[in-house]
């Protein structure tokens, strides 16, 4: 086994958030239906559009063929014109030009001569051609007499042709020449080998069909299917990608879902190498996770390394305020009596004295609590996302000051008095949760003082609410700094930390490898 120096440039250099543009040139398969999760289809143009979302690529469309099939069997195909599949093809050359192109089942001979005409044209040469040619269920998805022609016209334009076996062969039965017999490994590289002379830069021979022994021989009976080999061969390079047997039904559209794992690889910039070992782990576990659907031979899940926050970007905050264990409590927080009588004025004095000082007692522990979020987090961002808070806090409390003053009560008093048992109780809460978790925990622990007091502020000041009482009201004031703008300003930068916090989690899983 031998790896390929070949440094290629990266295919897309345009934004790495977007990881590359993938053209795909293939049927559809009406089978499966269903979207969502685990419910993909299986093979064609669907297949590709999820493997290609999976990887998050962009995947752009021509189709060839339309198809009536289900996990059982293609019972119709309807060709599309040829000229308008270059109608296609031209559209998006036109525009989003691709980084990749893949193509899968090209359905006649017609078709392949226009594709391959046009690819000439806009001087494709990143091309992961996926020659297909017999539904597993059965069908001819391209004439025997095409196949001629996808090997004088497009194995020439191809940097990687990723046959299974019997597709390796049937490109390769010239007339008066016998394909080359599998009997180990070995042949499964002389395979490679002699389509290599057909054109392409790199031939990766599926080896799925053929299961191997524990020796490298093939397995002949059940109980010896062992491993299955992909080889990947290019003039320079032989690698040998070895896998256990997987013993499913849910193997549909394995191929065409194969390619375009490595043609989203490539778009990301990928050696082929790195590309197609990518892609296999990532069939293999998609084959292990199939949500076995259908009668026949199952679609596999093509989402089985991703995972989905259940809220839009920025949006975390509208989720769990609507969720329905939380909306009720957060409702009876932002709207208790005490709130609306500070809104209407008519709260007992005495009430919002006591209150100021129990809260300017809150406060120093929140400040603790914020600073221990300093502390904890591992980023010079998040640090100083945590000192900002407690910069502001020391803000607010001078507002504490301010009304205690006024009422005649000095900071040595607000001092001096004990904590009720709520505050205490709610300040060593954070704490604890700060101490014993981690920064996350802690935020999120963090998270009702800060969003609340921005939500009550909010309710209260705006102009639409006529129980406000804006003249005369001695919390007016009180009600503002809710609504100023450092304090808005704080709120945004806890839900910058909370999802922050969420990708850190993400990079976490990300260490690790899930397929
Ligand atoms: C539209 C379309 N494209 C490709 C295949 C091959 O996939 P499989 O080998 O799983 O039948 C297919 N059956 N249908």
């Amino acid at each position: 086994m031998s790896m390929s120096n070949t440094q290629l440039p990266p295919a897309s250099s345009h934004n790495p958030e977007l990881r590359g543009r993938v053209l795909v040139v293939a049927g559809s398969d009406s089978s499966g239906g269903a979207d969502g999760l685990a419910k993909t289809q299986s093979r064609g143009l669907e297949a590709d559009q999820k493997v290609l979302a999976a990887h998050g690529c962009y995947a752009m469309t021509a189709t060839t063929a339309l198809t009536a099939q289900n996990t059982l069997g293609v019972d119709d195909i309807y060709h599309i014109p040829a000229d308008f599949v270059k109608e296609q093809i031209d559209a998006v050359f036109k525009d989003i030009k691709p980084d990749v192109i893949k193509t899968g089942m090209l359905a006649s001979a017609e078709t392949i001569a226009m594709v391959a005409r046009a690819f000439g044209s806009y001087d494709v040469n990143r091309l992961v051609l996926d020659p297909v040619m017999v539904a597993t269920t059965g069908k001819q998805l391209l004439p025997s007499e095409a196949v001629h022609d996808l090997r004088e016209l497009l194995l020439p334009q191809t940097f990687i042709v990723t046959p299974n076996i019997p597709e390796a062969m049937q490109l390769l039965t010239l007339p008066g020449k016998e394909p080359p017999e599998i009997r180990n490994v070995d042949d499964l590289e002389e395979l490679g080998r002699s389509l290599l002379q057909l054109g392409p830069e790199w031939v990766l021979v599926k080896g799925g069909h053929t299961p191997f022994k524990a020796d490298g021989t093939v397995a002949q009976t059940d109980e010896e299917k062992e491993l299955v080999y992909d080889v990947l061969v290019s003039a320079d390079s032989v690698t040998r990608i070895k896998g256990a047997y997987q013993k499913s039904k849910n193997t549909h559209g394995t191929g065409c879902s194969l390619a375009s794992a490595v043609a989203a690889n490539l778009s990301m910039g990928l050696h082929p190498i790195q590309a197609v070992k990518a892609a296999c782990a990532y069939i293999e576990a998609a084959i292990r996770f199939a949500p076995g659907y259908g009668e026949g031979n199952g679609p596999l899940n093509h989402f089985h390394s991703m995972y989905t926050l259940p809220f839009a970007p920025d949006r975390f905050v509208d989720y769990l305020l609507d969720r329905p264990d939380v909306a009720p409590v957060w409702h009876k927080f932002v709207n208790h009596p005490f709130v609306l009588a500070m809104g209407s004025g008519e709260l007992p004095q005495e009430s919002f004295k006591n209150y100021l000082i129990q809260d300017y007692l809150y406060l120093v522990h929140f400040a603790r609590a914020n600073a221990l979020a300093s502390y904890k987090a591992k980023s010079m961002e998040d640090i100083a996302a945590g000192a900002k808070i407690v910069t502001h806090i020391n803000t607010e409390m001078s507002l504490h000051l301010d009304y205690c003053a006024s009422f005649g009560i000095s900071k040595e008093q607000i001092e001096a008095t004990e904590e009720h048992q709520a505050c205490t109780a709610y300040t060593r809460y954070v704490l604890d949760v700060g101490m014993s978790s981690d920064w996350l925990a802690l935020q999120v622990a963090l998270a009702p003082c800060l969003l609340g007091y921005g939500a009550i502020g909010q309710a209260l000041h705006d102009e639409k609410n006529l129980a406000t009482k804006r003249e005369g009201n001695t919390y007016y004031k009180w009600i503002c700094n809710y609504v100023a703008e450092d304090y808005v300003e704080a709120v945004e930068e806890l839900v910058k930390i909370f999802i922050h916090g969420t990708k850190m989690e993400i990079g976490f899983w990300e260490m690790f490898p899930s397929a």
